[in-house]
């Protein structure tokens, strides 16, 4: 009996084992031959993307290590096969030409739901809804990203960028060789940016069942984040959401689960409370319309009476931008900052430059104000400041690839056959790092971006391409000029020389921990 039951757990371990492991690497090594040279693979025993990533922080202090360096080990590579935890094969375009195509096709290849935290907070949003819906809310939504209509908000920037430097300044005075958690402090400025720009009111709060009200913004990230560990390191939920992918919160949750399903509802109870307040004012008081994202919605639902238009959109929209507005932001200023640094000669041109447009402003006023009456003309002027972003975002893309996508119908990309079904992905990355196209790829050189030629091409694209690509890059640059407008003007950037640092991913990619500068003030 006992015998029989052995063998039968034996036979069914080996049938999971050769489904998961050895098909996909027959799969793999046929598709090797059939595009010679063209192909890399990843392979690990489980979920290979996670697996790379633990080994290539392990060895090379840094998650996609890898990916980064495709080209180093291959020139001709244009596609990276692996195996996902179903033992199915995913495919990673890194050739800038198949990219296009992917993501030129986004009906095709859609994004995937692969995080449980979509179907509670962002499934109707601008970030997941496909087709006509999404078309929908991405016209409505882009007039407000336009770069004209970023003047509106540059106010707001400056702002939130003085009175978040003004604590770290504080901080500095009390004791001058501190290391700065400057990535969260460009967070906390970016973060409050993104929630002013679309509700126009910072002191929204949420009530917790313990009677205690906490800032709504500060509920959005702690509610995640709690999620995100939960995830990460709950192997067991991890597996109860392959098998039962968006329901997984549904089905015998544990009190964890529970707990945090009720934090996402309470954040959403929040928001629609603050919807039907604010529409309530806004139908007794026409004249009250300001230019924030939240009255923009209700203008359109109230005085043009557009039904399609819910308040489930709107909450989900707000937590969208929130979120891909604000780590991705923060960490691109962080990352400037750790290469300037490092570059003394790059840190005095890029603050030459900014005394030289303040320079152009009246005489009687000081740096200070002079830095507050910048224009969003000035901070366009900024051509080294520009490149120094150009070259971070090559180095250190934020967003190093894309959401993970599905490819929906069979489909040919370049030589490639994609089956429906097959899991896709783009890494910008690789390309950024290709020594043909970027000579001395390791070095920070912003010079080789003052080459006009250079720019716009799809070698480069930090912020995706095609119909999809990043709605807010136009506010991500001009918020980013001008913290690091600030920050170079008030103070010296130094590195801090006792801290060993990583690059990798945590919501966003950058550099951790957050103590890699100090700043000293001028
Ligand atoms: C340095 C800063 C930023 C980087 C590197 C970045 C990068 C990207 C990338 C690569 C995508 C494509 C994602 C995909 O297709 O899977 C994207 C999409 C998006 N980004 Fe950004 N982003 C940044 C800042 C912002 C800001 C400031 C906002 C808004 C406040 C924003 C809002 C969005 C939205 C809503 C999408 C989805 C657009 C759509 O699907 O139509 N991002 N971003």
């Amino acid at each position: 009996m006992i015998m029989a039951i052995l063998i039968t757990v034996f036979a069914v371990l080996t049938i999971i084992i050769v489904k998961l492991h050895f098909i996909p690497i027959i799969k793999i090594m046929i598709l090797k031959r059939k595009h010679p040279n063209q192909i890399e693979s990843i392979v690990h025993l489980g979920p290979s993307l996670v697996r790379e990533e633990k080994y290539n922080l392990k060895h090379y202090d840094d998650n996609i290590y890898s990916i980064r360096n495709i080209y180093k080990k291959n020139q001709d590579v244009k596609l990276i096969l692996y195996k996902n935890a179903k033992g199915q094969l995913g495919y990673i375009f890194v050739d800038p030409e198949l990219i296009k195509q992917v993501h030129q096709n986004p009906e095709v290849f859609q994004k995937q739901m692969s995080n449980p935290i979509i179907k509670y907070l962002f499934q109707d949003s601008l970030l997941f809804k496909t087709g006509k819906e999404w078309q929908r809310q991405r016209q409505f939504l882009g007039k407000s990203f336009h770069f004209d209509e970023i003047k509106n908000y540059l106010q707001d920037i400056k702002q939130v960028t003085k009175e978040e430097l003004q604590k770290v300044k504080l901080k500095i005075e009390s004791q001058p060789d501190r290391s700065i958690e400057i990535v969260k402090t460009c967070q906390n400025i970016t973060q409050e940016v993104v929630f002013r720009i679309f509700f126009g009111s910072t002191n929204l709060k949420v009530s917790k069942p313990d009677g205690k009200e906490i800032p709504i913004a500060d509920e959005m990230i702690s509610s995640i984040e709690s999620f995100q560990v939960l995830f990460r390191s709950n192997y067991l939920l991890f597996a109860k959401f392959v098998i039962l992918g968006q329901n997984v919160l549904e089905v015998l949750p544990t009190n964890k689960e529970r707990e945090i399903k009720q934090r996402f509802i309470d954040l959403k109870k929040a928001c629609k409370l603050i919807i039907s307040q604010r529409k309530e004012q806004l139908i007794k008081n026409p004249t009250l319309y300001k230019y924030n994202f939240l009255d923009q919605y209700l203008k359109e639902v109230i005085v043009n009476n557009n039904q399609s238009i819910t308040d489930e959109e709107i909450i989900q929209n707000s937590l969208s931008l929130f979120f891909a507005g604000t780590d991705t932001t923060g960490n691109l200023v962080g990352s400037a900052l750790y290469y300037l640094s490092l570059n003394l000669t790059i840190q005095n041109q890029a603050r030459e430059e900014v005394l030289k447009v303040l320079s152009q402003k009246k005489l009687n006023e000081n740096l200070e104000e002079k830095l507050a009456s910048l224009t969003l003309q000035d901070l366009s002027n900024m051509n080294f400041l520009n490149s120094i972003l150009k070259e971070t975002l090559r180095l250190i893309p934020p967003a190093p690839n894309v959401l993970s996508r599905i490819c929906v119908q069979d489909f040919q990309i370049g030589d490639f056959f994609i089956k429906k079904g097959t899991p896709v992905g783009t890494y910008f990355i690789s390309s950024q790092m290709n020594p043909k196209l970027y000579p001395n790829p390791e070095t920070f050189d912003p010079n080789r971006w003052m080459n006009a030629q250079e720019q716009n091409s799809i070698n480069f694209t930090p912020f995706s391409l095609g119909p999809r690509n990043c709605i807010g890059q136009h506010l991500a640059i001009i918020e980013a000029k001008c913290i690091l407008s600030y920050i170079l003007i008030n103070y010296d950037i130094l590195p801090n020389e006792n801290q060993k640092i990583q690059f990798r991913s945590k919501f966003v990619y950058g550099i951790q921990p957050d103590n890699f500068i100090t700043l000293k003030i001028r």
